[in-house]
Protein backbone atom coordinates (compact mmCIF):
# COMPACT_ATOMS: atom_id res chain seq x y z
CA UNK A 1 0.00 0.00 0.00
CA UNK A 2 2.69 2.20 0.96
CA UNK A 3 6.40 1.75 -0.41
CA UNK A 4 8.96 4.08 -0.33
CA UNK A 5 11.73 2.74 -2.52
CA UNK A 6 16.01 3.70 -2.03
CA UNK A 7 14.71 7.00 -0.90
CA UNK A 8 17.71 9.62 -0.22
CA UNK A 9 16.87 12.98 1.47
CA UNK A 10 19.65 15.36 1.40
CA UNK A 11 19.29 18.83 3.26
CA UNK A 12 21.35 21.55 1.69
CA UNK A 13 22.19 23.96 4.65
CA UNK A 14 24.28 27.02 4.47
CA UNK A 15 27.40 24.92 5.54
CA UNK A 16 27.14 21.58 4.98
CA UNK A 17 24.62 19.26 3.36
CA UNK A 18 22.25 16.88 6.06
CA UNK A 19 21.77 13.32 4.80
CA UNK A 20 18.61 12.88 6.91
CA UNK A 21 17.45 9.71 4.60
CA UNK A 22 19.78 7.45 3.18
CA UNK A 23 18.71 4.47 0.62
CA UNK A 24 15.70 3.38 2.77
CA UNK A 25 13.32 1.08 1.58
CA UNK A 26 9.92 0.31 3.42
CA UNK A 27 6.59 -1.47 2.18
CA UNK A 28 3.67 -0.87 4.59
CA UNK A 29 0.65 -3.26 4.15
CA UNK A 30 -3.19 -2.26 3.40
CA UNK A 31 -4.71 -2.61 6.75
CA UNK A 32 -1.91 -2.61 9.37
CA UNK A 33 -0.47 -0.47 11.68
CA UNK A 34 3.17 0.21 10.82
CA UNK A 35 5.72 1.96 13.70
CA UNK A 36 8.53 3.49 12.48
CA UNK A 37 10.92 4.04 15.68
CA UNK A 38 14.25 6.20 16.14
CA UNK A 39 16.33 8.38 18.88
CA UNK A 40 16.01 12.03 17.94
CA UNK A 41 17.51 12.99 14.52
CA UNK A 42 17.15 9.72 13.30
CA UNK A 43 14.94 11.03 10.79
CA UNK A 44 11.93 9.59 11.23
CA UNK A 45 9.75 12.97 10.53
CA UNK A 46 12.11 12.85 7.59
CA UNK A 47 10.63 9.39 6.88
CA UNK A 48 6.52 10.03 7.42
CA UNK A 49 6.21 13.30 5.31
CA UNK A 50 7.84 11.66 2.32
CA UNK A 51 4.50 9.44 2.46
CA UNK A 52 1.68 12.42 1.46
CA UNK A 53 5.09 13.72 -0.24
CA UNK A 54 4.96 16.88 2.36
CA UNK A 55 8.88 16.46 2.01
CA UNK A 56 10.58 15.72 -1.87
CA UNK A 57 13.03 12.85 -1.79
CA UNK A 58 16.05 13.72 -3.53
CA UNK A 59 16.28 10.42 -5.13
CA UNK A 60 13.55 7.44 -4.97
CA UNK A 61 10.22 6.66 -5.05
CA UNK A 62 7.22 6.96 -3.38
CA UNK A 63 4.82 4.39 -4.28
CA UNK A 64 0.80 4.78 -2.69
CA UNK A 65 -1.38 1.94 -4.67
CA UNK A 66 0.38 1.55 -7.19
CA UNK A 67 0.84 5.84 -7.99
CA UNK A 68 4.30 7.06 -7.59
CA UNK A 69 3.56 10.24 -6.17
CA UNK A 70 6.96 11.61 -6.97
CA UNK A 71 5.89 11.53 -10.71
CA UNK A 72 2.38 12.70 -10.22
CA UNK A 73 0.68 15.99 -11.64
CA UNK A 74 0.20 18.91 -9.14
CA UNK A 75 -3.68 18.26 -9.48
CA UNK A 76 -3.19 14.23 -9.44
CA UNK A 77 -0.91 14.69 -6.53
CA UNK A 78 -3.51 16.93 -4.98
CA UNK A 79 -6.56 14.64 -5.28
CA UNK A 80 -3.90 11.54 -3.95
CA UNK A 81 -2.86 13.44 -0.88
CA UNK A 82 -7.12 13.87 0.18
CA UNK A 83 -6.60 9.87 0.68
CA UNK A 84 -3.83 10.52 3.39
CA UNK A 85 -4.38 12.18 6.35
CA UNK A 86 -2.17 13.23 9.02
CA UNK A 87 -1.74 13.73 12.88
CA UNK A 88 1.33 15.94 14.36
CA UNK A 89 3.07 16.31 17.80
CA UNK A 90 1.84 20.12 18.12
CA UNK A 91 -2.02 19.53 16.96
CA UNK A 92 -2.28 22.21 14.59
CA UNK A 93 -5.94 23.19 15.43
CA UNK A 94 -6.84 27.14 14.72
CA UNK A 95 -7.34 28.58 17.77
CA UNK A 96 -9.57 31.30 16.63
CA UNK A 97 -11.89 28.49 15.25
CA UNK A 98 -14.25 26.09 17.37
CA UNK A 99 -13.83 22.67 17.32
CA UNK A 100 -16.72 22.46 14.46
CA UNK A 101 -14.91 24.63 11.99
CA UNK A 102 -11.62 23.55 12.66
CA UNK A 103 -12.78 20.58 10.93
CA UNK A 104 -15.42 21.51 8.43
CA UNK A 105 -13.42 24.67 7.05
CA UNK A 106 -10.47 22.17 5.53
CA UNK A 107 -13.87 19.71 4.36
CA UNK A 108 -15.08 23.00 2.48
CA UNK A 109 -11.99 23.97 1.07
CA UNK A 110 -11.97 20.47 -0.71
CA UNK A 111 -15.66 21.27 -2.14
CA UNK A 112 -17.25 19.08 0.15
CA UNK A 113 -20.86 20.23 -0.30
CA UNK A 114 -22.09 21.77 3.23
CA UNK A 115 -24.70 18.93 4.34
CA UNK A 116 -22.49 16.43 3.99
CA UNK A 117 -19.17 18.49 5.69
CA UNK A 118 -22.61 18.62 8.92
CA UNK A 119 -23.30 14.83 8.51
CA UNK A 120 -19.23 14.10 8.82
CA UNK A 121 -18.24 16.55 11.57
CA UNK A 122 -20.98 14.78 13.43
CA UNK A 123 -19.64 11.29 12.58
CA UNK A 124 -16.18 11.91 13.30
CA UNK A 125 -16.65 13.80 16.41
CA UNK A 126 -18.71 10.88 17.81
CA UNK A 127 -16.20 8.30 16.99
CA UNK A 128 -13.66 10.39 18.52
CA UNK A 129 -16.04 10.80 21.64
CA UNK A 130 -16.19 14.25 21.71
CA UNK A 131 -19.85 15.00 20.55
CA UNK A 132 -20.29 17.42 23.16
CA UNK A 133 -17.18 19.80 22.26
CA UNK A 134 -18.73 20.93 18.68
CA UNK A 135 -18.74 24.45 19.43
CA UNK A 136 -15.83 25.12 21.87
CA UNK A 137 -12.55 26.26 21.19
CA UNK A 138 -9.47 24.41 21.39
CA UNK A 139 -7.93 26.46 24.45
CA UNK A 140 -10.93 24.87 26.25
CA UNK A 141 -9.46 21.44 25.62
CA UNK A 142 -7.27 19.09 27.27
CA UNK A 143 -4.07 17.88 25.11
CA UNK A 144 -6.14 14.55 24.31
CA UNK A 145 -9.24 15.89 23.50
CA UNK A 146 -7.31 18.67 21.10
CA UNK A 147 -5.38 15.29 19.66
CA UNK A 148 -8.74 13.87 19.01
CA UNK A 149 -10.08 16.98 17.65
CA UNK A 150 -7.23 16.60 14.84
CA UNK A 151 -7.62 13.00 14.32
CA UNK A 152 -11.43 13.89 13.83
CA UNK A 153 -10.09 16.21 11.23
CA UNK A 154 -7.98 13.83 9.52
CA UNK A 155 -10.84 11.01 9.41
CA UNK A 156 -12.97 13.39 8.09
CA UNK A 157 -11.24 13.61 4.39
CA UNK A 158 -12.17 9.75 5.11
CA UNK A 159 -8.72 8.88 3.53
CA UNK A 160 -7.17 5.32 3.07
CA UNK A 161 -3.84 5.77 5.31
CA UNK A 162 -3.38 7.74 8.20
CA UNK A 163 0.10 9.11 8.85
CA UNK A 164 1.10 9.98 12.88
CA UNK A 165 4.14 12.06 13.74
CA UNK A 166 4.76 11.65 17.29
CA UNK A 167 1.13 11.88 17.93
CA UNK A 168 1.22 11.26 21.24
CA UNK A 169 4.80 12.74 22.48
CA UNK A 170 3.29 15.83 24.43
CA UNK A 171 0.54 13.90 26.36
CA UNK A 172 0.99 12.13 29.54
CA UNK A 173 0.81 8.17 29.70
CA UNK A 174 -2.88 7.43 30.80
CA UNK A 175 -3.89 10.24 27.87
CA UNK A 176 -1.17 8.47 25.59
CA UNK A 177 -3.09 5.16 25.82
CA UNK A 178 -6.11 6.38 25.30
CA UNK A 179 -4.99 7.90 22.19
CA UNK A 180 -3.06 4.70 20.94
CA UNK A 181 -6.87 2.80 21.62
CA UNK A 182 -8.69 5.50 19.46
CA UNK A 183 -5.83 4.83 16.97
CA UNK A 184 -6.15 0.94 16.95
CA UNK A 185 -9.91 1.65 16.64
CA UNK A 186 -9.77 3.08 13.93
CA UNK A 187 -7.19 0.84 12.45
CA UNK A 188 -9.59 -1.87 12.89
CA UNK A 189 -13.23 -0.62 12.65
CA UNK A 190 -12.67 1.50 9.66
CA UNK A 191 -9.97 -0.20 7.92
CA UNK A 192 -7.49 2.72 7.21
CA UNK A 193 -3.66 1.82 7.72
CA UNK A 194 -1.20 3.38 9.97
CA UNK A 195 1.90 4.68 9.48
CA UNK A 196 3.42 6.28 12.91
CA UNK A 197 6.67 7.55 13.98
CA UNK A 198 7.61 7.50 17.98
CA UNK A 199 10.43 7.69 20.25
CA UNK A 200 8.58 5.73 22.43
CA UNK A 201 8.61 1.52 22.61
CA UNK A 202 5.83 1.87 24.48
CA UNK A 203 3.55 3.47 21.32
CA UNK A 204 5.36 0.31 19.54
CA UNK A 205 4.17 -2.21 22.09
CA UNK A 206 0.91 -1.69 22.25
CA UNK A 207 -0.75 -1.04 18.67
CA UNK A 208 2.10 -1.79 16.07
CA UNK A 209 2.11 -4.73 13.61
CA UNK A 210 5.59 -4.28 12.35
CA UNK A 211 8.50 -2.38 13.51
CA UNK A 212 11.16 -0.33 11.53
CA UNK A 213 13.95 0.72 13.94
CA UNK A 214 16.00 4.24 12.74
CA UNK A 215 19.30 5.25 13.15
CA UNK A 216 21.52 8.15 11.01
CA UNK A 217 19.04 8.31 8.42
CA UNK A 218 18.78 4.57 7.86
CA UNK A 219 16.86 1.08 8.58
CA UNK A 220 18.95 -0.73 10.80
CA UNK A 221 16.14 -3.93 11.68
CA UNK A 222 12.59 -4.34 10.98
CA UNK A 223 10.14 -6.88 11.09
CA UNK A 224 6.97 -8.14 13.04
CA UNK A 225 6.77 -6.85 16.98
CA UNK A 226 7.34 -9.44 18.58
CA UNK A 227 10.52 -10.33 16.53
CA UNK A 228 12.10 -7.55 17.15
CA UNK A 229 11.31 -7.73 21.46
CA UNK A 230 12.30 -11.40 21.30
CA UNK A 231 15.76 -11.18 19.29
CA UNK A 232 16.94 -7.92 18.89
CA UNK A 233 19.69 -8.22 16.59
CA UNK A 234 21.34 -4.57 16.74
CA UNK A 235 22.42 -3.00 19.62
CA UNK A 236 20.08 0.34 19.31
CA UNK A 237 16.68 -2.22 19.03
CA UNK A 238 17.86 -3.76 22.16
CA UNK A 239 18.06 -0.96 24.16
CA UNK A 240 14.64 0.45 22.66
CA UNK A 241 13.75 -2.99 24.26
CA UNK A 242 15.42 -2.66 27.44
CA UNK A 243 13.50 0.69 28.12
CA UNK A 244 10.33 -1.71 28.03
CA UNK A 245 12.51 -4.38 30.48
CA UNK A 246 15.06 -2.48 32.60
CA UNK A 247 17.77 -5.46 33.63
CA UNK A 248 18.48 -3.54 36.99
CA UNK A 249 20.82 -6.30 38.43
CA UNK A 250 23.81 -4.73 40.02
CA UNK A 251 27.06 -6.02 38.01
CA UNK A 252 29.05 -7.29 40.95
CA UNK A 253 25.96 -9.21 42.48
CA UNK A 254 25.82 -10.52 38.88
CA UNK A 255 29.62 -10.96 38.63
CA UNK A 256 28.88 -13.11 42.51
CA UNK A 257 26.02 -14.99 41.77
CA UNK A 258 27.85 -16.63 38.41
CA UNK A 259 30.43 -18.06 40.15
CA UNK A 260 27.22 -20.45 41.79
CA UNK A 261 26.02 -21.21 39.12
CA UNK A 262 24.76 -19.82 35.61
CA UNK A 263 22.42 -16.46 35.38
CA UNK A 264 19.60 -16.78 32.75
CA UNK A 265 17.35 -14.00 30.32
CA UNK A 266 14.21 -15.72 29.81
CA UNK A 267 12.54 -14.49 26.96
CA UNK A 268 8.82 -16.08 26.77
CA UNK A 269 6.35 -15.16 24.14
CA UNK A 270 2.50 -16.27 24.04
CA UNK A 271 1.28 -19.08 26.23
CA UNK A 272 4.69 -19.84 27.17
CA UNK A 273 4.29 -17.30 29.41
CA UNK A 274 1.10 -18.39 31.60
CA UNK A 275 3.06 -22.19 32.16
CA UNK A 276 5.08 -21.97 35.56
CA UNK A 277 8.49 -23.29 33.84
CA UNK A 278 10.55 -22.16 36.38
CA UNK A 279 8.45 -24.27 39.16
CA UNK A 280 8.33 -27.36 37.16
CA UNK A 281 12.46 -27.19 36.83
CA UNK A 282 12.99 -26.89 40.21
CA UNK A 283 10.94 -29.97 40.90
CA UNK A 284 12.03 -32.02 38.33
CA UNK A 285 15.56 -31.74 38.79
CA UNK A 286 18.28 -30.90 41.77
CA UNK A 287 18.36 -27.33 41.27
CA UNK A 288 17.64 -23.55 43.28
CA UNK A 289 16.04 -21.03 41.00
CA UNK A 290 15.98 -17.68 42.08
CA UNK A 291 14.32 -14.73 40.55
CA UNK A 292 16.25 -11.55 40.41
CA UNK A 293 13.82 -9.42 37.64
CA UNK A 294 11.16 -10.44 35.51
CA UNK A 295 7.83 -8.85 33.88
CA UNK A 296 5.57 -9.26 31.28
CA UNK A 297 3.60 -7.42 28.97
CA UNK A 298 0.82 -7.00 26.29
CA UNK A 299 2.17 -6.49 22.78
CA UNK A 300 -1.01 -5.97 20.19
CA UNK A 301 -1.87 -9.71 19.94
CA UNK A 302 0.15 -11.55 22.89
CA UNK A 303 1.68 -11.41 25.77
CA UNK A 304 5.34 -11.49 25.95
CA UNK A 305 7.61 -11.92 29.23
CA UNK A 306 11.49 -11.43 30.21
CA UNK A 307 12.72 -13.36 33.34
CA UNK A 308 16.08 -13.14 34.82
CA UNK A 309 17.12 -16.14 36.82
CA UNK A 310 20.11 -17.28 38.77
CA UNK A 311 20.01 -21.16 38.98
CA UNK A 312 22.15 -23.23 40.89
CA UNK A 313 22.87 -26.79 40.87
CA UNK A 314 25.84 -29.52 38.88
CA UNK A 315 26.39 -28.71 35.34
CA UNK A 316 24.19 -32.04 34.06
CA UNK A 317 20.79 -30.88 36.39
CA UNK A 318 21.44 -27.11 34.91
CA UNK A 319 21.89 -28.50 31.05
CA UNK A 320 18.35 -30.76 32.06
CA UNK A 321 16.72 -27.52 32.89
CA UNK A 322 17.79 -25.63 30.32
CA UNK A 323 17.00 -28.18 27.62
CA UNK A 324 13.62 -28.39 29.20
CA UNK A 325 12.87 -24.85 29.37
CA UNK A 326 14.02 -24.57 25.07
CA UNK A 327 11.55 -27.61 24.65
CA UNK A 328 8.61 -25.10 26.68
CA UNK A 329 9.61 -22.63 24.05
CA UNK A 330 11.51 -20.20 25.98
CA UNK A 331 14.36 -18.55 24.38
CA UNK A 332 17.21 -18.91 26.87
CA UNK A 333 20.46 -16.28 26.96
CA UNK A 334 22.99 -16.46 29.99
CA UNK A 335 23.99 -13.40 31.33
CA UNK A 336 27.74 -13.14 31.50
CA UNK A 337 30.31 -10.52 32.96
CA UNK A 338 33.65 -10.53 31.39
CA UNK A 339 35.72 -7.41 33.18
CA UNK A 340 32.54 -5.83 34.59
CA UNK A 341 31.13 -5.67 31.26
CA UNK A 342 27.92 -7.39 30.09
N1 LIG B 1 14.49 21.26 6.84
C1 LIG B 1 15.66 20.80 7.24
N2 LIG B 1 16.81 21.43 6.93
C2 LIG B 1 18.01 20.95 7.30
N3 LIG B 1 18.18 19.81 8.04
C3 LIG B 1 17.08 19.15 8.41
C4 LIG B 1 15.76 19.60 8.02
N4 LIG B 1 14.85 18.72 8.53
C5 LIG B 1 15.55 17.78 9.20
N5 LIG B 1 16.88 18.02 9.10
C6 LIG B 1 17.97 17.20 9.68
O1 LIG B 1 17.77 15.87 9.26
C7 LIG B 1 18.08 14.96 10.28
C8 LIG B 1 16.86 14.09 10.58
O2 LIG B 1 15.84 14.91 11.13
P1 LIG B 1 14.39 14.37 11.50
O3 LIG B 1 13.60 15.53 12.04
O4 LIG B 1 13.83 13.64 10.35
O5 LIG B 1 14.73 13.32 12.67
P2 LIG B 1 13.79 12.69 13.77
O6 LIG B 1 14.21 11.28 13.92
O7 LIG B 1 12.36 12.96 13.40
O8 LIG B 1 14.18 13.51 15.07
P3 LIG B 1 13.23 14.18 16.19
O9 LIG B 1 12.57 13.04 16.92
O10 LIG B 1 14.19 14.96 17.04
O11 LIG B 1 12.25 15.05 15.45
C9 LIG B 1 18.54 15.79 11.47
O12 LIG B 1 19.94 15.87 11.45
C10 LIG B 1 17.92 17.15 11.18
O13 LIG B 1 18.70 18.18 11.75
Amino acid sequence: MIELKHITKVFKTGKSDVKALDDVSLTVEKGEIFGVIGYSGAGKSTLVRMANLLEEPTSGDVIIDSDNLVTLSKEALRKKRQRIGMIFQGFNLLKTLTVYQNIAIPLKLTGVAENEIKTRVKKYLEIVGLSDKTDVYPNQLSGGQKQRVAIARALSHEPDILLSDEATSALDPDTTDQILELLLKINRELGITILLITHEMHVIQRICDRVAVMENGKIIEQGPVVDLYTEPKHQTTRRFVESIFPSQTPKHIIKDLQKEGPILDLTFVGSATESPSLSVISNRYQIETNILSGNIVELKDQTFGKLRAHIKGSVQETTKSIDYLTDQGVIVREVVIHDGIY
